[in-house]
């Protein structure tokens, strides 16, 4: 193997401590001098060489910056007395900002500071790191930032101004802050005002709901500006070219949790910063030739969509809100009948469609896992992000407690689907068509005043328990039609490329 030349390699001291640092095959790495004596173990980041030494590729390094010698210096968070000895031989200084990977899949910022011997040689290291910084094309520079006040815990302008901003500034990101004044702002300004040309990614500050926004807004404009016409089903969409990051300050931030394993907006801030990247599948539901929107997770009627529906009138409650009406639905236990047709993603490209008439509890698209505080391993957890597939999971009509041992499997490590009236498909497309409006009467009812969820279930005419129509969820979101036809909106073969978060 063609052996790599040093880039920079120094006898640099780090907390009264010799270390030799060195900046190689895109790594900057420090370890103990022999010189230095006998060292406490300590424990490595990002993959520990041995005991005292330490690495970090260029491409986690936030940022670097001379720093003002002091006798006293912050390493860790904490102050370190300089002996007057090493302020002396050492006087100047330089701080690496870099990523340092926590467990479970949280990062941090962390800070460690080099003194060196004479100011040349400090301008050098902090100009060769500099220029590697500079090599690292994928990195965004300026981002439009939208933040939601009022998701989830109504906490989202005080994470990006705390937590978030100060991050983006070590890394000399700039932006343009959108603080929201009402929903779909963020949508609209990106469908029509924005000027998309000066940013590198778009990054939404909130829940699942303010992705959707994001998403809608830049594929619309997109489709818009390619004379591409969303209400055609069969039309093939232009891929946006925009990133989109997500500062997850929702109640269920499943997008967030899926793709990054946790939701926590530092995490979230560093993978934007170093332009990590990810493809998503998104779907497009249209009802007849109309199309109503797309989805990135979840696509519900049932059980999910009454959750919603419910919870929409108890916002106030913040993330709670799906507890109680998760265990007010449950108590209800409506189900649904209607047909479910849909197309398995099998090898050969002309597939047949398969079609299942039943009573059903749920019927659950999940375009990704799904994964959330609520489910660490979401609601299908073997789902991909961008394979051009959805899971579609149908729970056929049973009984509360055979519905609650299905329910409870999402907070365990117990398969949801390994019981009798589950079953879960991996399809490319699939359409629904409830009982009651598979004359296409739907809207008419619609329109003539009667509202669906009002009738009352001809199986059960006494107890009332069960509606005739549910809602569909898609993404947090209400659907206005009940008979729906959801496809993969990129070349199913491919996997979807349409979005992508930083
Ligand atoms: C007994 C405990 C069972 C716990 C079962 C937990 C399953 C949780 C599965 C979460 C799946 C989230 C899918 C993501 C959907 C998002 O696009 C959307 C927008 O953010 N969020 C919701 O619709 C928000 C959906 C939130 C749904 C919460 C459902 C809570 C159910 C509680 C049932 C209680 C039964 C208790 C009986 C004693
Ligand atoms: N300024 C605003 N005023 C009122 N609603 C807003 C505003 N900005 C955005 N919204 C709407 O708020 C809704 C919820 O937002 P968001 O997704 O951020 O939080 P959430 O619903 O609490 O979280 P999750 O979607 O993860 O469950 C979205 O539908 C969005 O369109
Ligand atoms: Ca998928």
């Amino acid at each position: 193997m063609e052996k790599q030349p040093k880039l920079l390699s120094s006898q640099l001291l780090l907390k009264n401590r010799l270390f030799e640092v060195t900046l190689q095959r895109a790594t900057l790495s420090w370890k103990d001098t022999p010189a230095a004596g006998r060292r406490r173990a300590s424990g490595g980041i990002n993959g520990t060489l041995k005991v005292g030494s330490y690495c970090v590729p260029v491409s986690e390094i936030i940022a670097v910056r001379e720093t003002e010698v002091d006798s006293r210096t912050k390493d860790d968070g904490r102050w370190q007395k300089m002996s007057q000895a090493s302020a002396g031989t050492h006087p100047f200084a330089f701080t690496v900002s870099y990523v340092d990977r926590g467990s479970r899949h949280r990062w941090r910022c962390s800070d460690v500071t080099f003194h060196c011997p004479d100011g040349a040689l400090c301008h050098q290291w902090v100009q060769t790191i500099k220029e590697q910084l500079l090599l690292l094309t994928n990195r965004p520079k300026h981002l439009l930032v939208y933040i939601n006040p009022f998701g989830g815990k109504q906490q989202g302008k005080r994470i990006y101004e705390q937590k978030v901003a100060p991050l983006f500034s070590r890394a000399s990101i700039s932006t343009d802050v959108i603080v929201t004044e009402r929903a779909n702002h963020a949508r609209d300004h990106l469908r029509t005002d924005a000027d998309l040309k000066k940013y590198d990614g778009v990054v939404c500050v909130g829940g699942d709901g303010m992705f959707s926004e994001v998403i809608h807004g830049l594929i619309s404009r997109t489709q818009r500006e390619a004379g591409v016409d969303e209400n055609c089903p069969e039309e093939k969409l232009v891929p946006c070219d925009l990133r989109i990051g997500i500062i997850p300050a929702g109640s269920t931030d499943c997008i967030c949790y899926a793709t990054v394993g946790v939701n926590d907006p530092i995490t979230s801030a560093l993978h934007i910063i170093v332009g990590d990247s990810q493809a998503l599948d998104v779907c497009s539901v249209h009802h007849n030739s109309t199309f109503l929107r797309y989805s990135v997770s979840l696509l519900g009627y049932g059980f999910y969509g009454d959750v919603l529906t419910d919870s929409e009138r108890k916002r106030w409650m913040g993330p709670a809100r799906y507890d109680i009406s998760g265990l007010k639905t449950f108590l209800t236990h409506n189900y649904y009948e209607g047909t479910v047709s849909f197309l398995p993603n099998l090898s050969c490209r002309y597939g047949r469609w398969q079609v299942i008439r039943s009573k059903f509890l749920a019927i659950n698209a999940a375009s990704m896992s799904c994964a959330c505080p609520r489910s660490p391993k979401g609601l299908s957890p073997a789902a991909h992000l961008a394979d051009g597939t959805a899971d579609l999971i149908l729970v056929r009509k049973c009984s509360r407690l055979d519905f609650l041992r299905h329910l409870l499997r999402h907070t365990s490590k117990d398969d949801q689907f390994d019981l009798a009236f589950v079953e879960v498909h991996r399809v490319r497309r699939f359409r629904f068509t409830p009982k009651h409006c598979e004359s296409d009467s739907e809207l008419d009812l619609k329109e003539s005043g009667k509202k669906l969820f009002s009738h009352i279930c001809r199986d059960h005419p006494a107890c009332g328990c069960a509606t005739v129509n549910s809602n569909w969820n898609c993404d947090g979101e209400i659907l206005q039609h009940a008979a729906i036809e959801v496809r993969y909106v990129t070349n199913p073969w491919a996997g979807a490329q349409i979005s992508w978060l930083l």
